[in-house]
């Protein structure tokens, strides 16, 4: 296997190339943050947020997650030339130079966390660069190494952007900011722990301590099951608080059926295609959550 991993890093030695730049920033994971920053900008007010605080914040965000995930980058090279999910990664590959990939991951970080000073707001810009540094380097340096707990706090981080959006908007934190955070937070591991179970070997070889890894697939397959109960169960915290309305209710509990159906599927199908298949509608489902969000949140406006 290490030698299989030497060939993909070989191979992969010419020139960088712009778009590895863009690679390091996790693009996709970082728009799917960006439009549940949105969706905290959108409900954070009655009417349409003032477009100043709408662009320099999602810019300044967006900046700044790309910061973030560029650092895990050059401090996961190692481990993530340790497996083949991530050994063609421009850094891990050796094809982006090291120093250049921590220049550019300072230079969009600062860029971010300095637009939202300059142009949004100090709190929007200090609690952005808390979630930098809890992903950076609490998570990445420390924890991702250390414990099977590790995504807690990477889920913290990666599920500040509806707060960082409703405060650009707002300039203070509220209840219902902090219950988006609570649905993203208690997603991640229903979200990542599918994807371990199915990488478990990867993580084994690497040494990285992931809950497959730790306590066996069983065992994680039940926890993907209870998370996922207790995501249902805080999703329905806005209708239950009259944040939301009817048209959320109606949306959430059918989305909740099929994640369900597929969490059930990682817990009592022992086969490896369901946690691949549950990681990626989890994404879906995300995706699906905010997008009830804001369509309720408009209903009732328009209503
Ligand atoms: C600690 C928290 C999290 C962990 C450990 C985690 C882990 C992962 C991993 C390992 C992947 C696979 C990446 C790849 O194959 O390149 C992934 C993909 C993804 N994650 Fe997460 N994730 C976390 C939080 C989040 C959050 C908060 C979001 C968005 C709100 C998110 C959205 C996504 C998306 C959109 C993808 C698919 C990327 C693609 O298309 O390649 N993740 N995640
Ligand atoms: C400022 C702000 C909002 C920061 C959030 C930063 C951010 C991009 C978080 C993403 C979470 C994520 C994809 C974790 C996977 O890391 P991993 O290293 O375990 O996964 P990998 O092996 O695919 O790199």
């Amino acid at each position: 296997m290490r030698d299989s991993l030497a060939v993909v890093s070989q191979a992969a030695l010419p020139a960088w190339q712009w778009r590895d730049l863009i690679e390091i920033g996790k693009p996709r994971v970082v728009v799917v943050m960006l439009v549940c920053a949105l969706v905290g900008m959108a409900l954070s007010v009655p009417g349409i947020p003032p477009s100043g605080a709408v662009i320099y914040g999602l810019l300044g965000i967006g900046l700044a997650a790309s910061g973030a995930a560029a650092f895990n980058h050059v401090l996961d090279r190692r481990l993530d030339a340790l497996m083949l999910r991530t050994a063609r990664r421009p850094v891990a590959s050796r094809r982006l130079p090291t120093a250049l990939a921590l220049g550019w991951a300072s230079l969009l970080s600062v860029t971010g966390v300095g637009l939202l000073a300059w142009q949004v707001n100090a709190l929007t810009a200090w609690l952005t660069l808390a979630s930098l540094i809890g992903y950076a380097l609490v998570y990445t340096a420390f924890l991702k190494r250390a414990t099977p707990q590790n995504i807690t706090i990477g889920g913290l981080a990666g599920a500040a952007p509806p707060l960082l959006g409703w405060t650009a908007v707002t300039g203070s934190i509220e209840p219902e900011a902090l219950l988006l955070v609570l649905i993203v937070f208690a997603w991640t591991p229903p979200h990542f722990w599918a994807l371990a179970i199915h990488k478990r070997e990867e993580y084994s070889r690497a040494n990285i301590p992931m809950l497959p890894v730790t306590h066996g697939d069983a065992f994680t397959r039940l926890q993907v099951w209870l998370y996922g109960w207790l995501t249902v169960a805080v999703t329905l915290l806005p209708f239950a608080t009259g944040m939301t309305g009817a048209v959320y209710l109606v949306g959430i509990a059918a989305l909740n059926v099929r994640f369900m159906q597929w969490n059930w599927r990682v817990w009592r199908a022992k086969d490896d295609k369901a946690p691949f298949a549950a990681f990626w509608f989890s994404i879906r489902y995300i995706l699906g959550v905010f997008a009830l969000l804001l369509l309720d949140h408009y209903a009732v406006l328009l209503g």
